[in-house]
């Protein structure tokens, strides 16, 4: 593989936690080794219908910032892909680094992205809130999608201008009408694999499926990510970067792809 997991058992320096799961078979992030997938015939399209009026709020909650929605009913759903049932989407937040050369939690043949984004679906049909499916294994549904340096993405500016608002920990500003889709690149095609939440409570509750295209976004844009702080008003500021979570073993797991 093409990293070390000496850093498994360490302390999180941004969690003060453990780093592991005592028993974790299936967490995240991992290396998509891109060989090594195996393509699934039998994998649906993933069918994605959001409804932009069911956005909420932005809000920092110390780990990244995240966009929040109203999921008291089926209005934003993802079904179909690797999924056995509908999926209501929660939240999106991202991860990034301080520099360009990484930021991203999962990485293809070992390279990083500058930054992720994860979009944060709960098993509606099975469960009855979000806090109970994050603890099942089949509770969540994460899509990942990649954000590569390029050209400046219209759809992410206006998420961007708002970003001032929440720069210290436990901020919140309404935000009122925002459509995830924008964020989503056009190519069909991803990676799914059985894993967990990336932060704490890391719970092994999560199907990833992974964008194979990266979308764009330009500089000042990931600049502005790094503006936002994992500190609280009055506090010593200390800037939000480099909130992603070591690569975890694969162990006993495949990855498949949609794709040939
Ligand atoms: C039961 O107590 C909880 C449950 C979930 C919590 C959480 C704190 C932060 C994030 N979450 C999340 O929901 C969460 C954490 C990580 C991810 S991730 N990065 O997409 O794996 C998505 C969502 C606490
Ligand atoms: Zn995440």
């Amino acid at each position: 593989a093409c990293c070390s997991y000496r850093l498994r058992d360490a302390l999180h320096p941004l969690w003060q936690s453990p780093l592991t799961i005592p028993g974790g078979t299936r967490q995240s992030p991992i290396n998509i080794q891109w060989r090594d997938s195996v393509y699934d015939p039998f994998l649906k399209p993933l069918k994605i219908s959001y409804d932009p009026t069911t956005c909420l709020h932005i809000w920092n909650n110390g780990y990244s910032f995240l966009v929040e929605f109203d999921d008291s009913a089926d209005r934003s759903i993802i079904i179909g892909g690797p999924l056995e049932n509908q999926y209501r989407l929660k939240q999106f937040h991202f991860h990034w680094g301080a520099v360009n050369d990484w930021g991203s939690e999962h990485t293809v043949d070992c390279k990083f992205y500058p930054a992720e984004l994860h979009l944060v679906h709960w098993n509606a049909v099975e469960y009855l809130s979000f806090e109970e499916a994050v603890m099942e294994g089949n509770g969540l549904a994460v899509i990942g999608v990649f954000l590569k340096l390029g050209a400046r993405h219209e759809g992410l500016q206006t998420l961007v201008d708002a970003l001032p608002a929440v720069r210290h920990k436990d901020t919140v500003i309404e935000f009122d009408v925002f459509d995830p889709s924008c964020l989503l690149p056009s190519c069909p095609d991803y990676w799914t694999y059985a894993g967990s939440l990336t932060t704490p409570p890391l719970t092994e509750s999560v199907t990833w499926i992974i964008k194979k295209k990266p979308i764009e976004v330009d500089e000042d844009q990931l600049e502005a990510f790094r503006t936002l702080l994992f500190t609280s008003h009055g506090e010593e500021e200390r800037r939000m970067v480099d909130n992603f979570r070591p690569l975890q073993p694969l162990m006993d797991r495949t990855v498949r792809s949609s794709f040939r």
